[in-house]
Formats: structure tokens, C-alpha cells, sequence
């Protein structure tokens, strides 16, 4: 019997499993049906966790889109990664040192409940986001259907597409997110944040995600925004996200150093597949 705990970081929900204390095979096709609204448990995202990998870590996560497909990064899921080895006893730090398929991350639970979680230096070498286009990535236009579109472009881990709006509720997301998900110019799709700057410190953001669809929540996208905001000369150090499902709070320094994210990790409920 698989057991399972679903979680949430700003309602961008997850299936959490411990693959130290049971045996998993994570196709494509397990994980789609566990991501299922109708058919399986529903989630954005699986996250999986393993005995560590990588020298100096605690843990190895493994982290699953909806579509079955497997991606590096996941700034939610790491809160609540974080949240979980600890309340399953697998760890009795406050400081966690994680591996990903993307390299690793440090995870921080705060005194508040609240996690910090430090995202590594942002990408811009097109090979490593992956972008094909040879352009600097923090203003590039992008051809689409619709007319073209300027956008920033940076890696987390998995790649973000960044575009300005004036309003965030008037804007085509709808229509412009599928597109930019899908374009050719990411040869393994990319994530497409919209953001509207309120101020220095503080801007919206709606995210349409590789693998998933339009989420309440992206928390890597929440640090794209921030790095292309602050390329830009329109957002400060430290920015609130103010996002669908809530805000978090970015600190980047900028130039080659480390980009941080403090949010909530939230357990919703445990179960237990049929089968
Ligand atoms: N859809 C993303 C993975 C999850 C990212 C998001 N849920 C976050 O909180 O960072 C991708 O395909 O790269």
C-alpha cells in the first residue's frame, strides 16, 4: 500500500511521497494517473523523496509535472519537501541540504513555520536555461502567432519566459501562455510568467507552467520575475510576489550570487493509494 501526503505552497499542490520507507517506480503513466483530478489523488506537481546523491546533501528530490514528464526545479515543492522530511522524522534539522536533477538547494524552516529556500544563481547561458536563441536573454523578442513579444529569459533550474503587462488582469494570458510554453525557441518548453510591476518592492505574477497549465503558484517563476524585473531597472532586493494564491517574498542581491524565496508549506491531508 503506497502512502502519500498532499501538500500545497500558495495552493500550487503536491503529491509527496517517501521513497526511502517504500519502493516506487515513477512512470510517466503512474505519475500522471496520481496527478489526476477524476482518476487519481489531483496535483500540479509529484515530488518524490530519495536517499541523497550528491555529496554533502541530506536528501535527493525528484520532482514530476502533471504530464508525467520530470523537471529540475520546483520552488514551492521545495517548501514543502522541506516540511515533510521533518514531519516524518526522516530529519531533525533546520537546515537541509537538497539534490536535484538541476544541482542543489538549500532548504531553511524558519522559527514562523515559514521556509526559506536558497534557489542557487540564476541562469543566463542559453545552453544551460535551454534557449536556443544566441541573444542576450533578458530582452528578446519572441515571434509568435499573435504579433511578437519582448520577454526575459533565465534559468532556475527549468527555464522562464518573463513578460511585462501593464494589467495583469487584462492581458491575453489565456491565449499568450500556451503559446510561449510551447515555442520552439525552448527546445525542452519553458515556464511563461506575466508580471505587473506595483513598485520596487512589490509586483503580480501569473504563471502558465511547463507541464501543467496556469498554476496558483510558481515559485521558481516568482524568482524569474524578480531577476528580469531587477535587469530591467523596475524591482529592488527584496520584492513581495504577489501571486493567485498568495505572496512570497524574493531576495536577490543580483549579478552572480544566490536568489532566496520565503513562503508557507502547507499539509493538507495523508492517505493511502488502493493500489
Ligand atoms: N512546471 C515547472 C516545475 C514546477 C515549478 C513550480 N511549481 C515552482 O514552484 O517552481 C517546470 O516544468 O519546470
Amino acid at each position: 500500500m503506497i502512502r502519500f501526503t498532499k501538500m500545497h505552497g500558495l495552493g500550487n499542490d503536491f503529491v509527496v511521497l517517501d521513497g526511502l520507507r517504500q519502493t516506487l517506480e515513477p512512470s510517466p503513466e503512474w505519475i500522471r494517473m496520481l496527478a489526476d483530478r477524476h482518476f487519481g489523488i489531483g496535483c500540479d506537481q509529484v515530488l518524490i523523496v530519495e536517499q541523497p546523491r550528491a555529496q554533502g546533501t541530506d536528501f535527493h528530490y525528484r520532482i514530476f509535472n502533471a504530464d508525467g514528464g520530470e523537471v529540475g526545479q520546483c520552488g514551492n515543492g521545495a517548501r514543502c519537501f522541506a516540511r515533510f522530511v521533518r514531519d516524518q522524522g526522516l530529519t531533525d534539522k533546520d537546515r537541509i541540504r537538497v539534490g536535484t536533477a538541476a544541482g542543489v538547494i538549500e532548504l531553511t524552516l524558519l522559527a514562523d513555520g515559514r521556509v526559506h529556500v536558497d534557489m542557487g544563481r540564476p541562469q543566463f547561458d542559453p545552453r544551460r536555461i535551454p534557449f536556443l536563441a544566441q541573444a542576450r536573454a533578458n530582452a528578446y523578442v519572441l515571434g509568435l502567432a499573435t504579433g511578437n513579444l519582448a520577454i526575459g529569459v533565465v534559468g532556475l533550474g527549468n527555464p522562464h519566459a518573463v513578460t511585462l503587462v501593464d494589467d495583469l488582469d487584462r492581458a491575453p494570458i489565456e491565449r499568450l501562455g500556451p503559446l510561449i510554453v510551447a515555442h520552439q525557441d525552448f527546445p525542452e518548453g519553458v515556464n511563461a510568467g506575466f508580471m505587473q510591476v506595483l513598485a520596487t518592492d512589490r509586483a503580480r505574477l501569473r504563471v502558465f507552467e511547463r507541464g501543467v497549465g496556469e498554476t496558483l503558484a510558481c515559485g521558481s517563476g516568482a524568482c524569474a520575475a524578480v531577476v528580469c524585473g531587477r535587469q530591467w531597472g523596475l524591482l529592488g532586493e527584496r520584492v513581495q510576489i504577489e501571486l493567485p494564491g498568495g505572496e512570497l517574498t524574493i531576495e536577490w542581491p543580483g549579478g552572480d550570487t544566490s536568489i532566496g524565496m520565503i513562503g508557507p508549506a502547507t499539509r493538507v491531508f495523508d492517505g493511502e493509494l488502493a493500489s
